[in-house]
Protein backbone atom coordinates (compact mmCIF):
# COMPACT_ATOMS: atom_id res chain seq x y z
CA UNK A 1 0.00 0.00 0.00
CA UNK A 2 1.53 3.67 -0.80
CA UNK A 3 2.02 5.27 2.12
CA UNK A 4 2.18 9.01 1.84
CA UNK A 5 5.19 9.99 4.65
CA UNK A 6 5.64 9.21 8.64
CA UNK A 7 5.57 12.65 10.57
CA UNK A 8 3.23 15.49 9.34
CA UNK A 9 1.65 17.78 6.67
CA UNK A 10 3.72 20.32 5.21
CA UNK A 11 2.15 23.88 4.37
CA UNK A 12 3.17 26.72 2.00
CA UNK A 13 2.40 28.49 5.29
CA UNK A 14 0.80 31.70 3.46
CA UNK A 15 -2.23 30.72 1.99
CA UNK A 16 -4.24 30.85 5.41
CA UNK A 17 -5.65 33.83 7.39
CA UNK A 18 -4.64 33.42 10.70
CA UNK A 19 -7.09 32.65 13.65
CA UNK A 20 -5.69 34.95 15.67
CA UNK A 21 -6.40 37.77 13.03
CA UNK A 22 -9.84 38.24 15.08
CA UNK A 23 -8.30 37.33 18.67
CA UNK A 24 -5.95 40.55 18.07
CA UNK A 25 -8.81 43.01 19.09
CA UNK A 26 -8.26 46.84 20.27
CA UNK A 27 -10.38 47.01 23.41
CA UNK A 28 -12.33 50.03 22.75
CA UNK A 29 -15.84 50.55 23.32
CA UNK A 30 -17.70 50.18 19.70
CA UNK A 31 -19.33 54.20 18.43
CA UNK A 32 -22.88 53.96 17.36
CA UNK A 33 -23.37 52.28 14.44
CA UNK A 34 -20.12 50.12 14.51
CA UNK A 35 -19.70 46.57 14.76
CA UNK A 36 -17.44 45.80 17.64
CA UNK A 37 -15.10 43.40 16.98
CA UNK A 38 -16.86 41.33 19.51
CA UNK A 39 -19.68 41.03 17.46
CA UNK A 40 -17.69 40.06 14.28
CA UNK A 41 -16.02 37.54 16.23
CA UNK A 42 -18.69 35.73 17.44
CA UNK A 43 -20.94 36.25 14.48
CA UNK A 44 -17.42 34.73 12.33
CA UNK A 45 -17.49 31.69 15.01
CA UNK A 46 -21.31 31.53 14.59
CA UNK A 47 -20.58 31.12 10.51
CA UNK A 48 -18.17 28.81 11.50
CA UNK A 49 -19.34 26.61 13.73
CA UNK A 50 -22.24 25.56 11.08
CA UNK A 51 -19.62 23.84 8.71
CA UNK A 52 -17.92 20.84 9.39
CA UNK A 53 -14.25 21.79 9.45
CA UNK A 54 -13.30 18.16 9.32
CA UNK A 55 -16.17 15.47 7.64
CA UNK A 56 -14.68 11.55 7.63
CA UNK A 57 -17.01 9.37 6.25
CA UNK A 58 -16.90 5.79 6.23
CA UNK A 59 -13.52 5.17 5.80
CA UNK A 60 -11.97 2.14 5.39
CA UNK A 61 -8.38 1.17 5.51
CA UNK A 62 -6.66 -2.08 5.68
CA UNK A 63 -3.13 -3.69 6.12
CA UNK A 64 -2.98 -6.74 3.55
CA UNK A 65 -5.46 -8.80 5.70
CA UNK A 66 -5.76 -6.59 8.89
CA UNK A 67 -8.54 -4.39 8.80
CA UNK A 68 -7.75 -1.81 10.71
CA UNK A 69 -10.38 0.72 9.74
CA UNK A 70 -13.97 -1.27 8.95
CA UNK A 71 -16.22 2.07 8.81
CA UNK A 72 -14.97 5.22 10.38
CA UNK A 73 -17.17 8.23 10.33
CA UNK A 74 -17.41 11.27 12.16
CA UNK A 75 -17.82 15.12 11.83
CA UNK A 76 -16.05 17.96 13.40
CA UNK A 77 -16.89 21.76 13.69
CA UNK A 78 -14.78 24.73 13.95
CA UNK A 79 -13.61 25.89 17.67
CA UNK A 80 -14.18 22.19 18.98
CA UNK A 81 -12.01 19.26 20.54
CA UNK A 82 -12.94 16.13 19.22
CA UNK A 83 -11.72 13.09 20.87
CA UNK A 84 -11.34 9.72 19.83
CA UNK A 85 -11.19 7.18 22.42
CA UNK A 86 -10.32 3.61 21.81
CA UNK A 87 -8.23 0.36 22.77
CA UNK A 88 -5.05 0.17 21.59
CA UNK A 89 -5.22 -1.34 17.80
CA UNK A 90 -9.02 0.05 17.74
CA UNK A 91 -7.78 2.40 14.49
CA UNK A 92 -7.13 5.80 15.81
CA UNK A 93 -3.76 6.16 14.51
CA UNK A 94 -4.77 4.52 11.13
CA UNK A 95 -7.64 7.29 10.83
CA UNK A 96 -5.92 10.06 11.47
CA UNK A 97 -2.83 9.38 9.16
CA UNK A 98 -5.54 8.94 6.30
CA UNK A 99 -7.27 12.43 7.66
CA UNK A 100 -3.76 14.15 7.51
CA UNK A 101 -2.93 12.84 3.71
CA UNK A 102 -0.46 10.36 5.15
CA UNK A 103 -2.04 7.17 4.29
CA UNK A 104 -4.07 6.34 1.29
CA UNK A 105 -7.36 5.28 2.71
CA UNK A 106 -9.50 1.97 0.77
CA UNK A 107 -12.72 4.09 0.51
CA UNK A 108 -14.33 7.03 2.19
CA UNK A 109 -14.61 10.41 2.11
CA UNK A 110 -12.53 12.60 3.59
CA UNK A 111 -12.51 16.74 4.03
CA UNK A 112 -11.12 19.37 5.86
CA UNK A 113 -11.75 22.36 5.79
CA UNK A 114 -13.88 21.82 2.33
CA UNK A 115 -10.99 20.04 0.42
CA UNK A 116 -10.60 16.94 -0.42
CA UNK A 117 -7.67 15.19 1.50
CA UNK A 118 -7.89 12.60 -1.84
CA UNK A 119 -7.82 15.37 -4.49
CA UNK A 120 -6.70 18.39 -2.81
CA UNK A 121 -3.90 16.81 -0.62
CA UNK A 122 -1.49 20.00 -0.89
CA UNK A 123 -4.75 22.79 0.02
CA UNK A 124 -5.36 20.20 3.18
CA UNK A 125 -2.20 20.35 4.46
CA UNK A 126 -1.75 23.66 4.46
CA UNK A 127 -4.65 24.00 6.44
CA UNK A 128 -3.96 21.21 9.21
CA UNK A 129 -1.57 20.48 11.45
CA UNK A 130 -0.60 17.00 12.52
CA UNK A 131 1.43 16.32 15.73
CA UNK A 132 2.45 12.33 15.87
CA UNK A 133 2.57 10.09 18.64
CA UNK A 134 6.33 9.55 19.22
CA UNK A 135 8.12 13.45 19.71
CA UNK A 136 10.39 13.69 16.83
CA UNK A 137 12.82 15.94 18.21
CA UNK A 138 16.77 15.96 17.56
CA UNK A 139 18.69 15.72 20.63
CA UNK A 140 21.59 17.52 19.41
CA UNK A 141 19.47 20.75 18.35
CA UNK A 142 18.40 23.35 20.83
CA UNK A 143 14.63 24.42 20.44
CA UNK A 144 15.03 27.21 18.19
CA UNK A 145 17.47 25.21 15.69
CA UNK A 146 14.26 22.27 15.95
CA UNK A 147 11.24 24.81 15.19
CA UNK A 148 13.89 26.78 12.37
CA UNK A 149 14.44 23.50 10.81
CA UNK A 150 10.62 22.18 10.80
CA UNK A 151 9.45 26.11 9.60
CA UNK A 152 11.69 25.16 6.83
CA UNK A 153 9.96 21.81 6.22
CA UNK A 154 6.68 23.85 6.24
CA UNK A 155 8.31 26.44 3.17
CA UNK A 156 7.43 29.24 5.27
CA UNK A 157 8.56 31.99 4.20
CA UNK A 158 11.96 32.68 5.45
CA UNK A 159 11.10 36.79 6.71
CA UNK A 160 8.26 35.12 8.49
CA UNK A 161 10.11 32.59 10.08
CA UNK A 162 11.39 34.63 13.44
CA UNK A 163 7.94 36.11 14.48
CA UNK A 164 5.94 32.89 13.63
CA UNK A 165 8.87 31.09 16.13
CA UNK A 166 8.67 33.87 18.93
CA UNK A 167 4.99 33.63 18.77
CA UNK A 168 4.72 29.84 18.92
CA UNK A 169 7.49 29.92 21.77
CA UNK A 170 5.12 32.75 23.88
CA UNK A 171 2.01 31.14 23.05
CA UNK A 172 3.29 27.54 24.37
CA UNK A 173 5.17 29.32 27.34
CA UNK A 174 8.81 27.74 25.71
CA UNK A 175 10.89 31.01 25.62
CA UNK A 176 13.24 30.18 28.31
CA UNK A 177 13.57 26.63 27.03
CA UNK A 178 14.75 27.70 23.04
CA UNK A 179 18.48 27.89 23.47
CA UNK A 180 18.74 24.49 25.34
CA UNK A 181 19.31 21.34 23.73
CA UNK A 182 16.40 19.34 23.12
CA UNK A 183 18.15 16.22 24.77
CA UNK A 184 17.80 18.38 27.80
CA UNK A 185 14.09 18.53 27.73
CA UNK A 186 11.63 16.44 30.17
CA UNK A 187 8.87 14.48 28.40
CA UNK A 188 6.06 17.45 28.80
CA UNK A 189 8.76 20.37 27.19
CA UNK A 190 9.41 17.49 24.16
CA UNK A 191 5.67 17.58 23.18
CA UNK A 192 4.86 21.57 23.94
CA UNK A 193 7.78 22.05 21.38
CA UNK A 194 6.29 19.34 18.88
CA UNK A 195 3.12 20.72 19.58
CA UNK A 196 5.13 24.43 18.78
CA UNK A 197 6.19 22.60 15.22
CA UNK A 198 2.84 22.02 14.29
CA UNK A 199 1.46 25.51 15.03
CA UNK A 200 4.25 27.12 13.14
CA UNK A 201 1.95 27.20 9.91
CA UNK A 202 -0.71 28.58 11.58
CA UNK A 203 -3.25 25.95 10.65
CA UNK A 204 -7.20 25.70 11.40
CA UNK A 205 -7.13 22.21 12.37
CA UNK A 206 -4.84 20.52 14.79
CA UNK A 207 -4.98 17.02 14.63
CA UNK A 208 -2.46 15.02 17.64
CA UNK A 209 -2.02 11.05 18.21
CA UNK A 210 -1.87 10.84 21.69
CA UNK A 211 -1.20 14.32 22.95
CA UNK A 212 0.14 13.22 26.68
CA UNK A 213 0.95 9.49 26.73
CA UNK A 214 3.63 9.23 29.00
CA UNK A 215 3.63 12.76 30.82
CA UNK A 216 3.33 13.18 34.62
CA UNK A 217 -0.26 14.72 35.27
CA UNK A 218 1.54 18.41 35.80
CA UNK A 219 2.88 18.30 32.06
CA UNK A 220 -0.57 17.08 31.35
CA UNK A 221 -2.48 19.44 32.30
CA UNK A 222 -0.11 21.88 30.91
CA UNK A 223 -0.93 20.80 27.64
CA UNK A 224 -4.72 20.67 28.36
CA UNK A 225 -4.48 24.35 29.28
CA UNK A 226 -2.85 24.67 25.63
CA UNK A 227 -5.21 22.53 23.81
CA UNK A 228 -7.95 24.75 25.42
CA UNK A 229 -6.26 28.27 24.72
CA UNK A 230 -6.17 27.37 21.21
CA UNK A 231 -9.66 25.86 20.98
CA UNK A 232 -10.80 29.36 22.37
CA UNK A 233 -8.73 30.77 19.81
CA UNK A 234 -10.67 28.95 16.92
CA UNK A 235 -8.95 25.95 16.00
CA UNK A 236 -10.53 22.79 15.54
CA UNK A 237 -8.58 19.46 16.98
CA UNK A 238 -8.67 16.55 16.86
CA UNK A 239 -7.21 14.31 19.44
CA UNK A 240 -6.62 10.37 20.07
CA UNK A 241 -6.85 9.23 23.53
CA UNK A 242 -7.06 6.09 25.38
CA UNK A 243 -7.05 8.02 28.84
CA UNK A 244 -10.56 8.02 29.56
CA UNK A 245 -10.52 11.41 31.94
CA UNK A 246 -8.32 13.12 28.87
CA UNK A 247 -11.00 12.97 26.54
CA UNK A 248 -13.80 13.51 29.15
CA UNK A 249 -12.62 16.61 30.40
CA UNK A 250 -11.32 18.22 26.66
CA UNK A 251 -14.04 17.20 24.14
CA UNK A 252 -16.59 18.97 23.40
CA UNK A 253 -17.84 15.72 21.41
CA UNK A 254 -16.15 12.45 20.37
CA UNK A 255 -16.42 8.72 18.93
CA UNK A 256 -15.38 5.97 20.86
CA UNK A 257 -13.55 2.70 18.10
CA UNK A 258 -13.48 -0.80 18.66
CA UNK A 259 -12.53 -2.94 16.32
CA UNK A 260 -11.92 -0.37 13.40
CA UNK A 261 -15.86 1.12 13.75
CA UNK A 262 -17.80 3.66 15.82
CA UNK A 263 -19.71 2.19 18.60
CA UNK A 264 -20.98 5.45 20.20
CA UNK A 265 -20.51 9.13 19.07
CA UNK A 266 -21.90 12.38 20.63
CA UNK A 267 -20.78 14.70 23.53
CA UNK A 268 -19.31 13.47 26.95
CA UNK A 269 -22.31 14.25 28.99
CA UNK A 270 -24.84 12.60 26.13
CA UNK A 271 -23.16 9.16 26.15
CA UNK A 272 -23.25 8.93 29.42
CA UNK A 273 -26.73 10.30 29.66
CA UNK A 274 -27.73 7.71 27.32
CA UNK A 275 -26.41 4.59 28.64
CA UNK A 276 -28.15 5.92 32.12
CA UNK A 277 -28.30 5.11 35.98
CA UNK A 278 -25.56 4.83 38.87
CA UNK A 279 -23.03 2.04 38.34
CA UNK A 280 -22.45 -0.84 41.13
CA UNK A 281 -19.84 -2.92 41.06
CA UNK A 282 -19.54 -6.05 43.16
CA UNK A 283 -17.45 -9.07 43.94
CA UNK A 284 -19.03 -11.56 45.22
CA UNK A 285 -15.54 -13.06 46.33
CA UNK A 286 -11.83 -11.76 45.46
CA UNK A 287 -12.30 -14.29 42.65
CA UNK A 288 -15.64 -15.79 41.52
CA UNK A 289 -15.82 -18.58 39.97
CA UNK A 290 -18.21 -18.32 36.98
CA UNK A 291 -20.83 -20.68 38.26
CA UNK A 292 -21.60 -18.37 41.32
CA UNK A 293 -21.05 -14.86 39.68
CA UNK A 294 -23.97 -15.95 36.82
CA UNK A 295 -26.18 -17.08 40.12
CA UNK A 296 -25.45 -13.79 41.83
CA UNK A 297 -26.38 -12.07 37.88
CA UNK A 298 -29.21 -14.28 37.85
CA UNK A 299 -30.20 -13.15 41.78
CA UNK A 300 -29.79 -10.14 41.00
CA UNK A 301 -31.43 -8.81 37.65
CA UNK A 302 -34.74 -10.01 39.21
CA UNK A 303 -34.36 -7.04 41.49
CA UNK A 304 -36.47 -3.92 39.99
CA UNK A 305 -33.60 -0.91 40.78
CA UNK A 306 -31.03 -3.28 39.01
CA UNK A 307 -31.48 -2.61 35.00
CA UNK A 308 -28.74 -4.78 34.11
CA UNK A 309 -26.01 -6.69 35.22
CA UNK A 310 -22.59 -7.77 33.59
CA UNK A 311 -20.18 -10.01 34.62
CA UNK A 312 -16.61 -9.08 34.09
CA UNK A 313 -14.38 -12.22 33.34
CA UNK A 314 -11.41 -9.93 33.29
CA UNK A 315 -11.55 -8.56 36.81
CA UNK A 316 -12.44 -11.85 39.03
CA UNK A 317 -15.96 -12.42 37.69
CA UNK A 318 -16.71 -8.98 39.46
CA UNK A 319 -20.45 -7.81 38.31
CA UNK A 320 -20.97 -4.63 36.94
CA UNK A 321 -24.47 -3.11 37.63
CA UNK A 322 -26.45 -0.24 36.12
CA UNK A 323 -28.89 0.73 38.79
CA UNK A 324 -31.87 3.30 39.29
CA UNK A 325 -31.53 4.58 42.53
CA UNK A 326 -28.32 4.05 44.33
CA UNK A 327 -29.13 4.04 47.93
CA UNK A 328 -32.42 1.78 47.51
CA UNK A 329 -30.25 -0.56 45.29
CA UNK A 330 -27.13 -1.30 47.83
CA UNK A 331 -30.02 -2.24 50.38
CA UNK A 332 -31.65 -4.83 48.18
CA UNK A 333 -28.29 -6.29 46.82
CA UNK A 334 -27.16 -6.59 50.16
CA UNK A 335 -30.56 -8.31 51.02
CA UNK A 336 -30.49 -10.54 47.96
CA UNK A 337 -27.34 -11.98 48.47
CA UNK A 338 -27.59 -12.52 52.13
CA UNK A 339 -30.97 -14.33 51.75
CA UNK A 340 -29.54 -16.44 49.15
CA UNK A 341 -26.34 -17.74 50.90
CA UNK A 342 -24.08 -15.68 48.85
CA UNK A 343 -21.15 -13.95 50.30
CA UNK A 344 -20.13 -10.29 49.33
CA UNK A 345 -16.52 -9.43 49.14
CA UNK A 346 -16.57 -5.42 47.77
CA UNK A 347 -18.87 -2.88 46.67
CA UNK A 348 -18.49 0.27 45.05
CA UNK A 349 -20.49 2.72 43.85
CA UNK A 350 -19.94 5.25 40.79
CA UNK A 351 -21.29 7.93 38.80
CA UNK A 352 -21.29 6.65 34.63
CA UNK A 353 -18.17 6.98 32.81
CA UNK A 354 -17.11 6.84 29.37
CA UNK A 355 -15.28 3.24 30.26
CA UNK A 356 -19.08 2.22 31.36
CA UNK A 357 -20.28 3.91 27.60
CA UNK A 358 -17.62 1.54 25.76
CA UNK A 359 -18.57 -1.36 28.51
CA UNK A 360 -21.77 -1.18 27.43
CA UNK A 361 -21.43 -1.34 24.18
CA UNK A 362 -18.34 -3.92 24.07
CA UNK A 363 -19.13 -6.09 26.92
CA UNK A 364 -15.85 -4.94 28.61
CA UNK A 365 -13.43 -2.50 29.63
CA UNK A 366 -10.84 -0.22 27.80
CA UNK A 367 -8.28 -1.23 30.03
CA UNK A 368 -9.03 -5.09 29.41
CA UNK A 369 -9.23 -4.35 26.04
CA UNK A 370 -5.99 -2.63 25.79
CA UNK A 371 -4.45 -5.53 28.10
CA UNK A 372 -6.10 -8.03 25.26
CA UNK A 373 -4.62 -5.90 22.56
CA UNK A 374 -1.02 -6.12 24.26
CA UNK A 375 -1.38 -10.02 25.43
CA UNK A 376 -2.45 -10.58 21.56
CA UNK A 377 0.85 -8.27 20.47
CA UNK A 378 3.21 -10.19 22.92
CA UNK A 379 1.83 -13.48 21.67
CA UNK A 380 2.47 -12.80 18.02
CA UNK A 381 5.68 -11.60 19.08
CA UNK A 382 6.48 -14.84 20.59
CA UNK A 383 5.68 -16.30 17.45
CA UNK A 384 7.35 -14.47 15.50
CA UNK A 385 10.28 -15.16 17.99
CA UNK A 386 9.70 -18.78 18.26
CA UNK A 387 9.94 -19.36 14.72
CA UNK A 388 13.03 -17.31 14.44
CA UNK A 389 14.66 -19.58 16.56
N1 LIG B 1 1.48 0.01 8.79
C1 LIG B 1 0.78 -1.01 9.27
N2 LIG B 1 0.95 -2.25 8.77
C2 LIG B 1 0.23 -3.30 9.23
N3 LIG B 1 -0.71 -3.21 10.21
C3 LIG B 1 -0.92 -2.00 10.75
C4 LIG B 1 -0.20 -0.83 10.30
N4 LIG B 1 -0.63 0.23 11.02
C5 LIG B 1 -1.58 -0.24 11.86
N5 LIG B 1 -1.76 -1.57 11.70
C6 LIG B 1 -2.72 -2.42 12.41
O1 LIG B 1 -3.99 -1.84 12.27
C7 LIG B 1 -4.74 -1.93 13.49
C8 LIG B 1 -5.12 -0.54 13.95
O2 LIG B 1 -3.94 0.15 14.31
P1 LIG B 1 -3.91 1.67 14.78
O3 LIG B 1 -2.48 2.02 15.05
O4 LIG B 1 -4.65 2.49 13.83
O5 LIG B 1 -4.74 1.57 16.14
P2 LIG B 1 -4.71 2.56 17.38
O6 LIG B 1 -6.09 2.57 17.91
O7 LIG B 1 -4.11 3.86 17.00
O8 LIG B 1 -3.76 1.80 18.39
P3 LIG B 1 -2.61 2.42 19.36
O9 LIG B 1 -3.35 3.10 20.45
O10 LIG B 1 -1.89 1.18 19.81
O11 LIG B 1 -1.76 3.31 18.52
C9 LIG B 1 -3.84 -2.67 14.46
O12 LIG B 1 -4.19 -4.04 14.41
C10 LIG B 1 -2.44 -2.46 13.92
O13 LIG B 1 -1.59 -3.52 14.27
Amino acid sequence: MHELGNRRSFSSGHGNPPQSALVAVVARTPKEGEISVKMLRESHTELMTMTATVKVEHLRKSYGAITAVADVSLTAHQGEIFGVLGPNGSGKTTTLRCLCTLSRPDAGLLEVCGFSVLHQPHLVRQKLGYVAQEVALDKILTGQEFLELQAALYHIPRALIPERIEAVLARLDLLQWRDRQCGTYSGGIRKRFDLAAGLLHQPQVLVLDEPTVGLDIESRQVIWDVLRDLKAQGLTIILTSHYLEEVDLLSDRLVILDKGRVIASGSPEELKANIGGDRVTLRVREFTPRQEAQRAQALLSQLTCVKSALINANQGNSLNLVVTDVTVAIAAIKRALEEAGLPLFSLAQSRPSLDDVYLAATGQTLLDADLAAAAQRDSKQLKKEVMQR
